[in-house]
């Protein structure tokens, strides 16, 4: 932002008595009219006749506030601050309006085209309205000495374009006012704005060059300027239905889940208070099918936050792990998904060396292979991620670069998992998604069927507990599968499952037992009734 004096814009008019005069008593009775709401009324020509004639008597100050700082291609937050702040007055009073593209494909959002105004009330602390006048302007990009424009790699079209810049008139004995309370505010008021407008993302950090068929030289070589150039990670708008509210789990343990998001949320002060960085990081366990991955969704549409998804086979070394890191942004949850399976990361923290994990030849030296599969094929790539570099990705000097971040990890086998890496810290909560109880069944029942109490309940309250039945078996039978299925005809598919599965699970205890095996040594009887 740039802060000139302007000189009276009635310079070299003859500045007399009668015309200050009427000056004053133009402004005045303007004064009046805003009071009165007629503004809008006398139309906004007459607003910027007032404006002028006020300057004879006090002078105007300025700022402005240009779309690229500096000149270069990175776009100024403050200018699209002020754009979100200003967008719902131009809606409301401003003739000639501009329209991009929102997160609703139904809307829009509007701002002044060049040589427009608005103007804004401010309330000082004497109770008074003060008036400021915002305007929109642009200037041809600069040139480049041949003739080009300045900007590559992403600018394309956009060097072309007109640089625009907002500026902002007010008078000199509101210069207080305005800088220290006026301008801050509408920052702050144009972020809210923003984040009520923008579209989230899902983004990953799935490669997609062959690296196998590269050089090991000119990969790294392309990779620094890949990194360099353009983002490591690929965006897609984020569109997950998944809320709390349709996520069945137990009322009392959703709702600490969402008070302690509530509390993250709102806890940018206590995190300064204490000296922690604004982060922390969510372990959610449970077998396939608990609704682990459905948790992340519905904690990102609860908070507003956007989706780091990073496969970490994906990541060459510690350094690009750190990168990625550095890429994101503030307001996020980045999700390492069944991370025991990502890399052969467990148990290995001794055997890293001098294991400080921040260079790729301490990464090199203690490369651990791909392992783990769920079900067939191994993890592929050529990650040399170690342990090491994975804690300090977490909880380390970088990780505290940014603010208001989860990390969230999710496991089948927590029980595999270096303790070091859900240690308090890193993962601050842990949260075990299990098979479905009766107060899940409940709640699943409310919103696929929305029946709070049913006759069939009472023979799923008493098989629940005799079978391991996922959230996701459950709600697929509550599902209707034709036109004709009602609660009952679901419910009593259910029942019927649970009774199979229960069969199942004795048949299996007769066999064990025939052949001499006892309870104790079996660790769970998972049912898969759709197999
Ligand atoms: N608690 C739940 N409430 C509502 N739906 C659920 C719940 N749990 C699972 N589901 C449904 O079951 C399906 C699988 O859930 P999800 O992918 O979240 O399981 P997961 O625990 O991440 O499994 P995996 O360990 O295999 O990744 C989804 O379609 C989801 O909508
Ligand atoms: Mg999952």
């Amino acid at each position: 932002m740039e802060a000139t004096t302007s000189s009276s814009l009635l310079n070299g008019l003859n500045s007399g008595v009668v015309l200050s005069l009427i000056a004053v008593l133009w402004t005045v009775v303007w004064q009046n009219l805003q009071r009165l709401q007629l503004q809008r009324l006398v139309g906004r020509h007459m607003n910027r006749h007032a404006r002028r004639l006020a300057a004879l008597v006090d002078p105007y100050l300025s700022v402005t506030i240009h779309e690229y700082e500096g000149g270069r291609m990175k776009r100024s937050a403050a200018f699209e601050e002020v754009k979100a702040y200003l967008s719902a007055s131009s809606a409301r009073d401003v003739r000639h309006l501009r329209a991009e593209g929102a997160k609703d494909a139904d809307k829009l959002v509007l701002s002044m085209v060049d040589g427009e105004e608005v103007s804004d009330v401010i309330a000082a602390d004497d109770n008074t309205d003060v008036t400021v006048w915002w305007c929109a302007y642009s200037t041809p990009p600069p040139r480049t000495d041949g003739g080009g424009y300045y900007g590559w790699g992403g600018g394309g079209g956009r060097a072309q374009e007109n640089r625009r810049y907002y500026r902002l008139f007010f008078l000199d004995r509101h210069r207080e006012l305005v800088i220290n309370t006026y301008l801050p505010s509408i920052r702050r008021q144009g972020r809210a704005v923003m984040v009520q407008n923008r579209q989230r993302k899902l983004f990953t950090n799935i490669s997609t060059h062959n690296w196998s068929d590269v050089d090991g030289l000119v990969r790294s070589a392309w990779s620094h300027v890949v990194s360099y150039m353009c983002s490591l990670w690929t965006e897609v708008v984020f569109k997950h239905p998944k809320t709390f509210e349709t996520l069945a789990m137990d009322p009392e343990k959703k709702r600490e889940i969402i008070d302690d998001l509530d509390m993250f949320k709102n806890g940018k002060e206590q995190h300064r208070r204490v000296g922690k960085a604004w982060k922390r990081g969510y372990l959610l366990h449970g077998p396939p099918g608990t609704g682990k991955s459905t948790m992340v969704a519905a904690m990102a549409n609860y908070l507003g936050y956007d989706v780091y998804d990073m496969e970490l086979t994906s990541v060459h070394t510690n350094t690009d792990l750190r990168k990625l890191l550095i890429q994101t942004t503030s307001k996020s949850i980045i999700v390492i998904e069944d991370v025991d399976c990502s890399s052969n990361l467990t148990g290995r923290r001794k055997a890293t060396g001098d294991g400080d994990g921040d260079d790729d030849d301490d990464a090199a030296k203690t490369t651990t292979k791909k392992v783990l599969d769920r079900g067939g094929g191994g993890v592929g790539g050529d990650s040399k991620v170690t342990l090491s570099g994975l804690l300090n990705f977490i909880d380390g000097l970088w990780s505290a670069f940014g603010e208001e971040r989860l990390i969230v990890l999710t496991t089948n086998h927590v029980e595999d998992l270096d303790p070091a890496l859900i240690r308090t810290g890193r993962m601050d909560k842990k949260i075990e998604m299990s098979y479905c109880d009766f107060e899940t069944f409940k709640s699943m029942a409310k919103i696929h069927l929305d029946v709070d109490d049913h006759e069939m309940f009472a023979a799923v309250e008493r098989l629940l507990p005799e079978v391991d039945l996922v959230p996701a078996d459950v709600g697929e039978h509550l599902t209707a599968k034709n036109p004709r299925d009602d609660a009952g005809a679901c419910l009593a598919r259910l029942v019927n499952a649970l009774q199979e599965a229960k069969a199942n699970k004795d048949a299996a205890e007769r066999q064990d037992e025939d052949n001499g095996v006892f309870m104790d040594d079996l660790n769970t009887y998972t049912v898969h009734p759709f197999n």
